[in-house]
């Protein structure tokens, strides 16, 4: 089956009220495509939708089932839950092993490898409740190592990590672009998008470019964004408008 995500004429929404919009286009298998968008794009909302975590209302999304992994934002996540980085960077072979498989000894030489990888090494045994907020985030991109998926989604991969964290971590997002799995970034540091990622959704619900980064990021497409997101009416009911 092919890495791309297809998305036909699709609409997701909240409590009925629409989060995105008649979004239709692709990203391709191997690509490296940025998410952008004002506050309450519905850029989170997709991702979900996309891993299979939020229902589609209208349209179709066609993707390798099985073979995403997502990386949430980091503030959606509990953190006070008594589990060590390990068993955490383990949880990553549970979609391929099932909950109820153990994990045989290799592994658990992966996600112990998968540690050293992100730079935590000697963090085993540590309680995630223990950790400050840019090791958190290298732990989760440690389970992501361990999922070994050929498609990743990334919500604001490099929020509230520094700038020494961001850089070993987009380091990770290049090896796997060079690997040539498909990879979803939302973010919000345009100058990063423009140098890093090749390809660009902006999305104001609607989309408003999706293609080549440069043409997407025009100051015409930016302005249009604000535009439409400073016309949101947060209690609009879902439109007519066909897909
Ligand atoms: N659980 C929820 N219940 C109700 N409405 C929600 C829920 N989650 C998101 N929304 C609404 O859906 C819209 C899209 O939200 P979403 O989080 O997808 O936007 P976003 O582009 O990721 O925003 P941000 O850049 O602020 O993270 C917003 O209006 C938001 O208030």
């Amino acid at each position: 089956m092919s890495d791309a995500i297809r998305l036909h004429g699709v609409t997701l929404s909240h409590d009925r009220h629409p989060a995105v919009h008649h979004l239709s286009g692709a990203f391709e298998a191997g690509s490296l495509t940025a998410i952008v968008g004002p506050n309450g794009a519905g850029k989170t909302t997709l991702l979900r939708a996309i891993a299979g975590l939020h229902p589609v209302d209208e349209g179709r999304i066609e993707c390798p089932a099985g073979r995403i992994a997502l990386l949430p934002q980091m503030s959606a996540l509990d953190r006070s839950f008594p589990i060590s980085c390990l068993d955490v960077a383990m949880l990553g072979h549970w979609r391929r092993l099932g909950a109820f498989r153990s994990v045989a000894p290799a592994g658990r030489a992966e996600a112990e490898a998968a540690l050293e990888a992100v730079g935590l090494a000697g963090f085993a045994r540590r309680p995630v409740g223990s950790l400050s907020a840019g090791q958190f985030q290298r732990l989760l991109f440690a389970r992501l190592l361990v999922q070994d998926a050929p498609v990743i989604l990334l919500d604001e991969p490099f929020n509230a990590v520094d700038t020494r964290t961001a850089a070993d971590l987009l380091r990770l997002v290049r090896e796997w672009h060079g690997q040539g799995r498909t990879v979803v970034a939302v973010l919000h540091d345009l100058e990063l998008v423009r140098r890093e990622f090749p390809e660009t959704l902006l999305l104001a619900r609607d989309p408003v470019a999706w293609g080549g980064t440069e043409a997407a990021l025009a100051a015409s497409n930016r302005l249009r964004a604000r535009m439409m997101a400073e016309g949101w009416d947060a209690s609009a009911g879902a439109c007519g408008r066909a897909a």
